[in-house]
């Protein structure tokens, strides 16, 4: 519901209206990001993506009570001159735009590293001739693999949280060798990071840096051959609901072994509203974004979504819920992976008063929901139409 007496921000100040220019507003967190904006505060989106599918819901009919605070623009990042002038007419800029599904970092890794760096050169630059706030979109992924890994298996460090919790300013980035593709993200990710943060230095651009920890939720990807290609390889959350619309066994690369902590999207974006409604806590800063208390491997995560399914669909879960496939098989050559990623969450607490909220069990128990609301018929029914010979 939109509110109509004044707001105030946590120094107790009230809050003007912002105009805010959303780069990436068409994908998964953009389209939560201006849901939240939409219902909850007086603030104008301009929306810029190439791509309005998510939030299509938000942009029509005309008679929405926010119709006047959306609009989409539909252009390019890479190649257009509007850009500039979106970004001058804003207070400030959010830019989510990116190639971010691993799949792609060892099979498309000049399109991720120009997606990821080159792409956001501009953003920047334009924010900060313009003395334009930024917030940018990076990832825990910077953080790459944790110094434990290092460790002999049964080394009793591997133990201690100095070897495994991620801080801003105090961990290191450790990636795998330039074969290992799957470092081209992380590796520009990094790099726009040092570039903005050299930016606000230098030249005192006002910038908050996020990195999300496995934020999921609905509308997170696409279902293969649904709404997205047949072949395509969507993130863990997207490829494991498909596997369960479609009753196969869920494939757990190299054992699933690795490890993951899974933050509510709702969680994470009021994360996101604190920093766009206070900057003066929020600007120079690099927060982790993610929820330390729902840590699972990617085996516990397949195990839990098999139940939940299970109990949203009313369907009982098939014979052999899970089969291992090697990382080699199901990414190709190149492919590399992190293997525990815990946020510490002292910086975001301090600075924003930030916690999150929802369990692993709750946020699966709501998002599969969409999913099987969402997806269950269509799949249905593709899996029911005749193969062409
Ligand atoms: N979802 C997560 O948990 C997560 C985790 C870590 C980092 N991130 C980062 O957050 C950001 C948003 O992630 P998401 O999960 O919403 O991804 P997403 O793929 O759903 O959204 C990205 C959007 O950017 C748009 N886009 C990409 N290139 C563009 C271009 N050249 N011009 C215009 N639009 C372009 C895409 O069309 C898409 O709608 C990304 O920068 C990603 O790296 C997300
Ligand atoms: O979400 C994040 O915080 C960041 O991490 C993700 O990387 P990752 O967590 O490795 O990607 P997922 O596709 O979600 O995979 C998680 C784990 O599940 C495994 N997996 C994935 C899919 C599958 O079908 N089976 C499977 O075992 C992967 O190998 C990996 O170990 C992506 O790089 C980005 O979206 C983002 O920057």
């Amino acid at each position: 519901m939109a509110t109509s007496s004044v707001r105030v921000d946590l120094d107790g100040n009230p809050i003007k209206p912002l105009t805010i220019c959303m780069i990436g507003a068409g994908g998964f967190i953009g389209s939560h990001l201006c849901e939240k904006l939409m219902a909850e505060t007086q603030h104008t989106v301009l929306a810029v993506d190439v791509y309005n599918d998510k939030i299509k819901h938000l942009l029509e009919p005309d008679s929405l009570p926010w119709a006047n605070r959306i609009q989409f623009h539909r252009l390019n990042i890479k190649n257009d001159s509007r850009l500039e002038g979106l970004i001058k007419c804003s207070d400030l800029t959010v830019n989510l735009a990116a190639i971010c599904t691993p799949a792609d970092y060892n099979t498309r890794p000049l399109d991720t590293i120009y997606s990821n760096f080159i792409d956001a050169l501009p953003v920047v630059k334009y924010c900060s001739e313009n003395n334009k706030r930024l917030i940018h979109f990076s990832t825990c992924e910077v953080y790459g693999k944790t110094i434990g890994s290092f460790l002999p298996q049964d080394s009793p460090l591997r133990q201690d949280p100095a070897y495994y919790i991620l801080k801003e300013d105090t961990s290191p980035c450790i990636f795998g060798s330039i074969e290992k593709q799957r470092w081209s993200y992380a590796c520009a990710k990094q790099l726009i990071e040092r570039l903005i943060y050299a930016e606000g230095a230098e030249n005192g651009l006002e910038f908050t840096i996020v990195r999300p920890f496995n934020w999921i939720g609905p509308r997170m990807d696409f279902i293969p051959g649904i709404d997205g290609p047949s072949e395509g390889v969507p993130r863990v959350l997207a490829c494991f609901s498909n596997n369960l619309l479609r009753r196969e066994p869920l494939k757990l690369v190299d054992g699933g072994k690795s490890q993951r902590t899974f933050v509510y999207i709702k969680d994470a974006i009021e994360a996101v509203h604190l920093m766009i409604e206070n900057p003066a806590r929020a600007n120079g800063h690099i927060f982790n974004v993610g929820n330390p208390n729902n840590e699972v491997t990617v085996r516990q995560l397949a195990e839990m979504m098999t139940k939940v399914y299970a109990n949203v669909s009313g369907e009982d879960s098939i014979e052999t819920p899970t089969i291992d496939v090697s990382s080699k098989e199901f990414y190709g050559e190149g492919y590399d992976d992190s293997d525990k990623r815990i946020p510490d969450m002292t910086i975001i607490n301090k600075q924003l008063g930030w916690d999150p909220k929802t369990s692993l069990w709750d946020l699966l128990e709501s998002t599969l929901t969409y999913q099987h609301r969402t997806y269950a018929e269509a799949v249905r029914q593709s899996i029911a139409k005749p193969v062409a010979t």
